[in-house]
C-alpha cells in the first residue's frame, strides 16, 4: 500500500467505527510502510523474541512483527482501536492483545502487562524481551525508562519517539541535551538514533519531528551499577539544575544526610574543583561519584 492508500484506509476504518484520533493518547499513526518495515528490521527479530508493543493502534506494526517473533504482547488503551486491531490480528495465534494502560503510574508498568510478559517469556526457549513500538509520545520516556527497572530485563528497545527525547537519550556531556535521562540510559545501554522522521510520515501529523531510536541493553554496563535505584534517584536529583555548580546540587539533594563538609570531602576525593558543573560529568564519573556518596549516606532516599 502507498502512503496515500494507507492514510485513506486508516481514515475510512476509523470513521466507520466513529474514532477521531486523540492527541491525549498520542494517536499519530505511521503511514509510511517503509518506515514501519525499518522499525521491524532494526529490532532484528527472531523466534526467540517476545515483543512488547505499547500502542497497538490499527495493528499494522503488530502484524509484521508477529511474522518474525515468537510472541507479541501488544497493549492498547483505546477500546475502539483495540477492537479494530483485534479483527486485523485474528489470524495470528502468537499475538496477545491487552486492552489497558501500559503504565500503572509514571514510575511503574501495569502489573497485568508484566505478568503477561512473564508468562510468554517462560514459555519460549532462550527467550529475549524486546520492546518494539511506535510509542505514544506523552508516555514515551516513562515506558523506556521504567522497562529498564522492571523485573523482566529487556534485550533491546526500538521505538519511534519525539526527536527531542531521542536527542536527550544519546546526548554527551557539555551539550544542552545532556540530562538525567541520557545518564540513566547510557549507563546501561548502547543507544543510537536510527532515523529522523518529519511529521508528514504520520497521520495526523504531530507538531514535532520524530526519530527511531535503538537501545540495546549492555549487560557489562548494567552489572557495573551496584544499586540502580540509588544511582537513578541521585542522578535525577543532581540534574534538576544541571547547569549549576555540582556542589550546590549535591548539598541540596543530600540535605539531612550529608553536611557541607562531607560534600566537600567527597568532591576532593573525586578531584572535582569548586566550579565543577553537573552537566560536564561523564556517565562513568557519575557512577563512581554516586558510589562514594552511597558509601557515606547509604540510607538516602528521595
Ligand atoms: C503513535 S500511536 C501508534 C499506533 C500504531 N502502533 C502505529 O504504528 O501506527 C500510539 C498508540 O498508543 C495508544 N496508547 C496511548 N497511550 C497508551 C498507554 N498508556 N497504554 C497503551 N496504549 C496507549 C494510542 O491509543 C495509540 O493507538
Amino acid at each position: 500500500m502507498s502512503e496515500r492508500q494507507t492514510k485513506s484506509f486508516l481514515m475510512q476504518r476509523l470513521r466507520e467505527i466513529g474514532v477521531e484520533p486523540a492527541s491525549r493518547h498520542g494517536q499519530n499513526f505511521l503511514i509510511d510502510l517503509n518506515l514501519v518495515q525499518m522499525i521491524v528490521d532494526s529490532a532484528e527479530l527472531d523466534r526467540r523474541d517476545v515483543v512488547l508493543e505499547v500502542g497497538t493502534g490499527t495493528g499494522s506494526l503488530t502484524a509484521m512483527m508477529a511474522q518474525q517473533a515468537a510472541q507479541v504482547v501488544t497493549v492498547e488503551i483505546d477500546g475502539h482501536l483495540y477492537e479494530l486491531a483485534s479483527e486485523q490480528l485474528l489470524e495470528f495465534d502468537n499475538v496477545t492483545m491487552l486492552h489497558t494502560d501500559a503504565l500503572k503510574n509514571k514510575n511503574h508498568f501495569n502489573p497485568e502487562v508484566l505478568d503477561t510478559l512473564g508468562g510468554r517469556l517462560a514459555a519460549v526457549p532462550d527467550s529475549r524481551l524486546k520492546l518494539v513500538a511506535n510509542l505514544p509520545y506523552n508516555v514515551a520516556t516513562p515506558i523506556l525508562s521504567n522497562l529498564l527497572s522492571c523485573e523482566h530485563t529487556p534485550h533491546s528497545m526500538v521505538a519511534t519517539i519525539q526527536k527531542e527525547v531521542a536527542e536527550r537519550i544519546v546526548a554527551q556531556p557539555w551539550t544542552k541535551d545532556y540530562s538525567a535521562l541520557s545518564v540513566w540510559m547510557q549507563a546501561q545501554c548502547d543507544c543510537e538514533i536510527v532515523r529522523v522522521m518529519a511529521p508528514s510520515v504520520f497521520w495526523p501529523r504531530p507538531k514535532v519531528d520524530s526519530a527511531i531510536i535503538r537501545i540495546v541493553v549492555n549487560e557489562e554496563k548494567r552489572n557495573s551499577i551496584p544499586d540502580p535505584t540509588y544511582f537513578h534517584q541521585f542522578v535525577r536529583s543532581i540534574f534538576l539544575h544541571r547547569r549549576k555548580f555540582l556542589r550546590a546540587n549535591v548539598v541540596a539533594a543530600m540535605k539531612k544526610h550529608l553536611n557541607k563538609e562531607q560534600v566537600d570531602q567527597l568532591m576532593d576525593e573525586m578531584d572535582f574543583g569548586p566550579d565543577t558543573r553537573t552537566e560536564q560529568l561523564a556517565v562513568e564519573t557519575l557512577l563512581a561519584f554516586t558510589e562514594k556518596v552511597r558509601a557515606v549516606a547509604p540510607a538516602w532516599k528521595l
